[in-house]
């Protein structure tokens, strides 16, 4: 059984004041995603990516279709706070901008107190201080220089890794990173990119990696889903997506990847070729 399945997954938004129209958010959408895999959700602005996200994270309910993950159907079967808080202990979410809910004058500690007490940990519990340690090691921070900071002492770059460590406290079966290093600066990204990595490699968790930025999936994913106008237009591993894009806005997406993002094998045989 595959961890997550969308099966025939439809957001319809009614828009408009005076006068009502309907935007058809995502259309008939369909896919799974094994245990331990990287799926990329590739596509330009307004394609349906964050709405899909967030149809599977309970954050919109769908107008029609379902969602299924480890067997539960996520709109259908979840009632009590117990099965939410089941839920949120397998399938956890990362944003783009990392602190954007979280109230400022908090120091970060709390947000990773938040993370144990969804795995019935208490904070106080002098295991939680070693659990906390760990999980910040496991994404390169130094606990004794991050623990009791504000979100503003700490880099962009530093704050998406504390996301990523609530990821490590929780081991989920199921990470939704949504554009997680769109906010990072460049030199830093690919330290982001690799945590994740290690996260599927570690833990076993599977990720959909919601980007716009065909390179950086090309680079994570084991395969990728195109989204196009609220459809998945086209699905594929990297290098058949890069190597045989059928549909004309993959092409689209694809003359526009810098060869920077190209695997370093690729590059290895351009420069043998030349
Ligand atoms: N709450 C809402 N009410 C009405 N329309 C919405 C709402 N949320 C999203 N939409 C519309 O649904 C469509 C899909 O938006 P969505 O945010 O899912 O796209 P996206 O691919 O994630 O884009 P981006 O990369 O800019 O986040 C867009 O046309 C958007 O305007």
């Amino acid at each position: 059984m595959a961890l997550l399945e969308v099966k025939n997954l439809n957001k319809i938004y009614e828009v408009g004041l005076f006068v009502r129209r309907q935007v058809h958010a995502v259309k008939n959408v369909n896919f799974s995603v094994e245990r331990g895999e990287i799926i990329s959700l590739v596509g330009e602005s307004g394609s349906g990516k964050t709405t899909t996200a967030k149809m599977i994270l309970r954050i919109e309910k769908p107008t029609s279709g379902d969602i299924i993950v480890e067997g539960i159907n996520v709109w259908k079967d979840i009632k009590t706070v117990e099965d939410k808080k089941n839920y949120y202990r397998k399938v956890h979410a990362v944003f783009q901008d990392p602190f954007a809910s979280y109230n400022q004058f908090y120091p970060i500690d709390r947000i990773l107190h938040q993370a144990l007490r969804l795995i019935d940990v208490d904070p106080q519990n002098p295991k939680s201080k070693e659990l906390i340690e760990e999980a910040l090691r496991h994404v390169g921070l130094e606990p004794k220089n991050i623990l009791g900071k504000y979100p503003h002492q700490l880099s962009g770059g530093e704050k998406q890794r504390i996301m990523i460590a609530r990821c490590w406290l929780l081991k989920p079966s199921l990470v939704i990173a949504d554009e997680p290093v769109s906010m990072i600066d460049a030199s830093t990204r690919g330290g982001i990119i690799k945590l994740f990595e290690n996260l599927r490699d570690e833990a076993g968790t599977s990720v959909i990696f919601i980007t716009h930025d065909m390179g950086l999936a090309y680079y994570i994913s084991n395969r990728i889903f195109i989204m196009y106008k609220g459809e998945i237009v086209e699905t594929g591993t990297p290098d058949e997506i890069i190597s045989n894009p059928k549909h004309d806005y993959t092409k689209n997406l694809i003359g526009s990847i810098p060869t920077l993002y190209k695997k370093w094998e690729d590059i290895g045989e351009l420069e043998t070729r030349v």
